[in-house]
């Protein structure tokens, strides 16, 4: 029996207002991937991810999580996501590193429900895992950029989510925190099995993560190799809505 797809939208089109995004996006995403989408600023890359989230409601086509539609959709801790914008905690933000990344368990335990020691030591092995166990106790406001990228990661870990999706990981942080995410993402698809969609403009570096590439501009193409450069894929074939590949 085929393994249902992890996200699977078939002819989505999206407008907001009287401007087009999307248009009849077909996308499948398998469990065990690693997907990068890229494009061009305005491409309608976040738009894509909120359609996948359910937070906007496309005008036409399906989306589905797990062979169900989004809409009727329950089991939300499925989907971890990090948004682009994440990586910003105020100095004095009245939290520790692992209060934080503790928060991230009650979209899996429900919210009235108090965290067990079950929970609490898969908080701690999502903070070993992103590198921060030593840093738990911390106020998580002192953190570098590439650190608190690294808590919503961890926070995101611990609902136990079958997909991860990240829009713009390395976007404010170093080339050395950049390197070390990469390193994450890889360990989380190759040794947890988790898929994973992340959102980049610097796909050079996600090479070593990604399994396929994406191209999304209002129409979508694939690409079979990790590394096509984002120029060439947006040659005419992307507005053509071919299936456009690149020999490794
Ligand atoms: N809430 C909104 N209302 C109206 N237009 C919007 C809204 N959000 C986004 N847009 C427009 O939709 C288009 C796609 O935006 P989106 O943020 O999805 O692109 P993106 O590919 O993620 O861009 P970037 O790489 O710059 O983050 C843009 O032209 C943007 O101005």
């Amino acid at each position: 029996m085929r393994d249902v797809p992890v996200v699977e939208l078939k002819n989505v089109s999206f407008t907001y207002g009287c401007h087009p995004v999307l248009d009849n996006i077909s996308l499948t995403i398998g469990s065990g991937e690693a997907v990068g989408l890229v494009g061009p600023n305005g491409a309608g890359k976040t738009t894509l991810l909120k359609i996948i989230l359910g937070q906007l409601k496309p005008q036409a086509g399906t989306v589905q999580l797990f062979g169900q539609d989004v809409s009727k959709f329950k089991e939300r801790y499925k989907i971890g996501y990090v948004s682009q914008r994440a990586v910003h905690f105020n100095p004095q933000f009245p939290a520790t590193v692992r209060e934080v990344v503790a928060s991230g368990r009650v979209a899996r335990r429900g919210l009235f429900r108090p965290l067990t020691r079950t929970d609490y030591s898969r908080v701690d092995r999502a903070l070993e895992l992103v590198g921060l166990r030593e840093l738990s106790k911390q106020p998580v406001g002192i953190l570098s950029g590439g650190q608190q990228q690294r808590v919503f990661i961890a926070r995101s870990l611990v609902a136990e989510p079958a997909i991860l999706i990240l829009d713009e990981p390395t976007v404010g942080i170093d080339p050395a925190a950049q390197t070390s995410l990469y390193k994450l993402l890889r360990h989380l698809n190759q040794k947890e099995q988790m898929t994973l969609l992340i959102v980049s403009h610097e796909m050079e570096g996600l090479s070593s993560v990604i399994t396929r590439q994406v191209c999304l501009d209002r129409y979508v193409c694939t690409c079979q190799c990790r590394t096509a450069p984002l120029s060439q894929l947006r040659e005419d074939t992307c507005t053509k809505r071919l299936v456009f590949q690149v020999a490794e």
